[in-house]
């Protein structure tokens, strides 16, 4: 008998941070989860994760809005039908209902899952085969103090557990944005590379001025500096400076890969599952890339342990990518649903090797801190 999708039931958990996280548009105190479990005839359970940063201060999904609309929505489109064929089931999803990417990557995470499990195999090896099982991860910076972001960074190094820095900035006028950041890229010197996410706080004029002081700082990687539907002044900064862009809100999925690239961006751009729609519709956005020659760096929405490990999946099938990944959503969370967290050592991670997502529910800690 083909096996069915029987139930789907998302929670809102919610986990507090273990220090003030400051970025451009807001700061946030504790990070909200939608986690997604998805029963099947077989008995499998299926597991998903769709977060977002802030409420509604990121993007157009609030962790609220994804919850509602796969109930009332999306998952009415995917009960009751056979389980295990996802390109199917994608394109259900996308034919019946516009945009909630963040919504869409949760349940399609949620089904691979469970074909995984149904398999027993890696989410990887349903995606091809792994080329890397440990992968780099970057630290972000954003206490806000630029000693106390020093003081962190030194610790992360000494522990060998991170050697990449971002710094989130924006919030301030633009000379002391650069003040924090060059005084913490002398702290650091050759020990780390310094990278900085504006999160579309400048305007171009301003964005002109500002990366022409990074880049004389010795900043490795400029993010996201002027708002998301720019791209024609995103490209005139990527010819303008040595310095390269990294393309975060402006490259969604592979359609603005591809605008970007045949426009004449040159430089990096942010994989987010949450962007594209899932793990298939980020990895699309990544061949683009690839074929452009354009650089793939393995972003996040600050996801848990699922939807951070849904993530590694899917970096994982890749070649090498050219700026690593800031996979380190856990480690910013004091607390965890999962019965084992991931492996943070050396400098990066190690990808799961259990079937599905390698990634099983602590149902205490979950009812713990679900809300409700
Ligand atoms: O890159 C973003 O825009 C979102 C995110 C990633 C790391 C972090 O601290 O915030
Ligand atoms: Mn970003």
């Amino acid at each position: 008998m083909t096996t069915v999708i029987e139930t789907i039931d998302t929670l809102l958990v919610d986990l507090p941070t273990i220090r003030p996280h400051k970025l451009s548009m807001t700061t946030m105190a504790r990070q909200t989860l939608v986690i997604v479990r998805m029963r099947h005839s077989d008995g499998i359970e299926g597991l998903g994760e769709g977060t977002t940063i802030g409420g509604l201060a990121y993007g157009p999904e609030s962790p609220e809005s994804i919850k509602r609309n796969i109930d009332t929505y999306l998952a009415p489109l995917l009960i009751g039908q056979p389980s295990g064929n996802i390109n199917t089931l994608r394109a259900r999803m996308a034919r019946h209902t516009r945009g909630n990417m963040i919504a869409k990557s949760a349940l399609e995470t949620a089904l691979l899952d469970a074909q995984g499990k149904r398999l027993g195999l890696p989410v990887s090896d349903l995606l091809g085969g792994a080329r890397h099982t440990h992968l780099p991860v970057l630290w972000t910076l954003a206490s806000g103090d630029t000693h106390k972001d020093i003081d962190e960074a030194f610790q992360r190094l000494d522990d060998r557990r991170h050697c990449d820095f971002k710094l989130k900035i924006g919030a301030n006028a633009v000379d002391d944005d650069v003040r924090h950041v060059a005084a913490i890229k002398a702290a650091l010197g050759d020990r780390a590379s310094v990278r900085v996410d504006l999160n579309q706080a400048w305007d171009e004029r301003t964005a002109v001025r500002g990366i022409q002081a990074l880049q004389d700082a010795g900043i490795e990687l400029v993010e996201q500096a002027i708002p998301a539907r720019e791209h024609a002044g995103l490209i005139r900064l990527s010819r303008r400076f040595n310095v390269p862009m990294l393309a975060d809100e402006s490259v969604q999925d592979a359609r603005d890969g591809l605008d970007l690239a045949c426009a004449g961006f040159s430089g990096a751009f942010a994989l987010k599952l949450a962007k594209s729609g899932g793990l298939y519709g980020v990895l699309e956005l990544a061949h683009v890339a690839q074929a452009a020659g354009i650089g793939l760096y393995g972003g996040t929405l600050l996801e848990g342990t699922i939807g951070t490990a849904a993530s590694l999946h899917a970096w994982a099938t890749l070649p090498e990518m050219a700026w690593g990944t800031e996979m380190f959503g856990p480690l910013l969370l004091e607390d965890d649903i999962v019965t084992a967290p991931l492996e943070y050592h050396e400098f990066g991670v190690d990808l799961p090797r259990l079937p599905g997502l390698g990634i099983t529910l602590d149902e205490d800690k979950l009812a713990h801190y679900s809300r409700g």
